[in-house]
This record gives C-alpha cells, structure tokens and sequence, in this order.
C-alpha cells in the first residue's frame, strides 16, 4: 500500500514538512503509547493484534458445515456488518453476500423476497448481543424460514460475546457459535471472527487478509514516515487542526464503495469526541467527479479528500468509433479513462489549494484490503492518540440506543424522557 502526501502539502490549510517532522515526535510518543496497550492487550489496543491472533482455522472449520450455499445473509449492525460488507463487496465470490443492517421494514421484506431461503446461510453478528435491530431482523428471518418450510436452526451461524441474548439463543438452540475477541470494539473487528466468517462461507483466502493486516502491523514504527497507517492518520490530524473538518473518502473503484461506508463508522465513532474530530463524507470517483467534486473545490475550506485506486485491474477496451469528436477515446481502455480521471481530480484540487492524499493499493485482493483495513484502523487509534480523544468508546450512540429501548418500553432510560420533550414547529 503506498500513501502519497505531496497534495497535503503546501495547501489552504497550510500544512508543511518542517510541519509534519515536529509532527513525527508526537508520532513516537502516541506509537509508544499504542505499543504498550497492544503489548498489555488493552480494550481497542487489542485490536490491533489481530493479524496474529485471529485464528483463521477456527473459523473456516466453524463454517465447514455448510455445503453449497447460494448465499450468506449477514444480519448485524455498523461494526458487525460493515467489515464484512467490505470485503464481500470488494471481491468476486460464487456465494453472494447480502446484509440486513437496517430495520426498514419494505427494504427487509424485499430483500428477504428475494433470497433462496433454503439455500442461505444465516450469519448473526452482535457482539453485545443485545442490539435491537439486529436481534428484531434475526427473529424476523426466522420467521421467514419457518414459513417457508427451511429448518433456520441448521442455516443459522452466530457469531457474538460471551453473553448477552444472542449467546443465549444460540445455546438454547445449539447453534455453531464463534466468539467475539475480547478487547476489540466492533468497528475494530474486521479483521475478526466478525468480519472473516461471511468471507469464509464466501470461499475467501482468509490467510491472505490476515497476512495484508500482518504486513500494515509490521510497518508500526515511532515515526509516520515508515507507516502508511500512521503517514495518514497523523497528516488527517494536522489538517483537521488546521480546520479541515471533513474528509471525503473518495475511492476509484466500485469494489471499494463499501470501503468508503466501513470507514466512514470506524472515523466518527472513534474520533468525533469533546467537540473535535473529522467528519467522513462518502464519495465515489469517477461518479461523484459530477456532483460533490464542486463542492469539495470551490465549496468551504475545510476538507481533506482521500483518493483511493488499486494499480492493477482487469482492464476493458473502449471500441473504436468514427465520430470524430470521440476519436480521442478510441484504442484506449475504460481504466485509462478512470486513472486520467483520478490524476484530472487529484490535480484539479492541487491546483486549487486542497488537500488530498492518495492512497493506492496493488490490487484489491484479500491481501492488499488486510492491509488497507488494518492501516485505516492504525491511522485511526494514531490520530485518537494526538487528538487525545477516547478512541474506543461511543457514548454518543449510545444515548441514542437506550432512548430508542425506553420508547419501546424495554426500560426505564432518562434519555427516553428527553424524546418526549420534544418541541414542534409543524409546517404543512
Ligand atoms: O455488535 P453490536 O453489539 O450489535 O453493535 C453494533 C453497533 O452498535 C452500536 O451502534 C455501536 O456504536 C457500534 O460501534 C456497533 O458496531
């Protein structure tokens, strides 16, 4: 994975190297400081050991029994489905992927219509074990199955805590179970039990993504210019400070656009804290170049964007034509009019003072996405560090659940009173 900074520097915001090498000290200490919670397997820091302790056997083996699914349905919520959606997204598998990660009752309906129920294979992800819309949209596909005569109990797969209802569930119906590693919040997880069961059931190289991951872990050093992960994290930081608060996250191809969503959680939940942080917008190069790139060059000063590319593809030929005015496209490929697309963007935003950071990868394979999620993570727990924010807690989302709980009568929350003291301003 290469990380190419030149475009963070020397723009609006004013970021510059001697900037960046007064940076690097900082740098050290926050590595210092990450060492040490890895070494002690601290909460969050932990995650970051997971190259070497995700145990890959464990997994493929918990799967085993399922013999020629048509599809795997994961049922989770942000960090218990995102990762997975990553990578099923990003590579080709006979087994497709979908996911129930919202309660949209017509979108469930649809989605549930359209899968080969005695066929899939059901993949329940919590780590708490408790989160409302995804037990509500398990026990709304158990429902399904039954009514479609499919016994869910020998489609069902669990992967979650040690306790917690979902736990429960699966001992009462002895269904397999992996566990959630211990010290590692869910949008840290990818690289987990949580993220690798669904590419397992899809027939993905799961050593290759934890060797990607090993690879990014190796590169951790006190200082951001041996790191890729850390290079982005700490430019990120000093740019945020400088007043770019957003960070459009803008991947060149459509195998990374669940990428961009993956990151978009790990970024504002980890680092949107006592009034700082980064806010991720999402983008998709080329097709957002026709809409959100105006913005991000004339609009407010206050933006990173992230341009992401694999360098090798599986390339299409643009056909030759005789309209003279499309004379220039022909003999040329799709994926040379994406790349003169991306250094097009990558220019046009230098040129008008915003900063942008490329990040390219080789390919996207198992082992280069292990590396791009580890080093996104790194860059994250990084820029936690030098922004001293409390990078693994979510206080703010959860104000929200136990709201959401009380309202439905699951207890008695303070933070459901709130909800009722709503004032209205009603138009019609
Ligand atoms: O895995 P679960 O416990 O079901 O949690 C799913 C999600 O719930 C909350 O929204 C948390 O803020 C997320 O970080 C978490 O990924």
């Amino acid at each position: 994975m290469y990380v190419d900074l030149g475009n963070a520097l020397g723009t609006r915001p004013g970021l510059d190297r001697d900037t960046l090498d007064r940076l690097d000290e900082r740098v050290a200490d926050a590595h210092g400081t990450i060492a040490a919670g890895r070494e002690a397997e601290e909460h969050g820091y932990a995650a970051l050991n997971l190259p070497e302790t995700t145990d890959a056997d464990a997994i493929r083996s918990a799967v085993s029994r399922f013999e020629n699914p048509a599809a795997v349905l994961t049922v989770g919520i942000g960090g218990s489905a995102l990762g997975a959606a990553t990578v099923a997204n990003a590579l080709d598998s006979e087994v497709d992927a979908y996911f129930l990660d919202n309660v949209d009752p017509e979108w469930v309906t649809r989605k549930l219509d359209a899968l080969p129920l005695d066929r899939t294979v059901v993949n329940v992800v919590s780590r708490s074990g408790t989160t409302a819309e995804t037990l509500s949209n398990f026990l709304v596909v158990r429902d399904a199955m039954e009514s479609a005569g499919v016994d869910w109990t020998d489609r069902t797969f669990v992967t979650t805590g040690e306790e917690g209802n979902l736990r429960e569930l699966a001992n009462k119906h002895d269904l397999p179970a992996l566990d959630v590693p211990d010290g590692v919040p869910g949008r840290f997880s990818a690289l987990s039990t949580v993220g690798l069961a669904c590419a397992a059931i899809q027939g993905h190289d799961l050593d290759a993504l934890l060797q990607g991951g090993a690879d990014a872990m190796d590169s951790l050093s006190g200082s951001l210019y041996d790191s890729p992960g850390y290079a982005y994290g700490a430019v990120s930081y000093a740019l945020a400070r400088r007043g770019a608060g957003v960070n459009a996250m803008m991947p060149y191809a459509e195998s990374l656009e669940t990428f961009a969503e993956w990151f978009a959680q790990l970024w504002a939940e980890s680092l949107g804290k006592d009034g700082v942080g980064q806010t991720p917008a999402r983008a998709l190069g080329a097709t957002d170049q026709h809409s959100q790139l105006q913005l991000y060059r004339a609009g407010p000063n206050d933006k990173l964007v992230t341009l992401v590319r694999p360098r090798e593809y599986e390339d299409r030929a643009i056909p030759e034509t005789d309209l003279d005015g499309l004379s220039y496209l022909g003999g040329k490929s799709l994926g040379e009019l994406l790349d003169a697309e991306f250094e097009a963007t990558e220019a046009s935003l230098k040129a008008a003072a915003v900063p942008n950071v490329r990040i390219e990868l080789e390919r996207v394979d198992e082992r280069n996405l292990g590396e791009l999620l580890y080093a996104m993570e790194a860059a994250t727990v990084l820029y936690g560090e030098l922004d001293n924010v409390s990078t693994f807690t979510q206080p703010a989302v959860e104000w929200g659940k136990k709201a959401a709980r009380g309202l439905l009568g699951g207890g008695d929350f303070e933070e459901a009173d709130a909800v009722q003291d709503k004032e209205t301003l009603v138009v019609e």
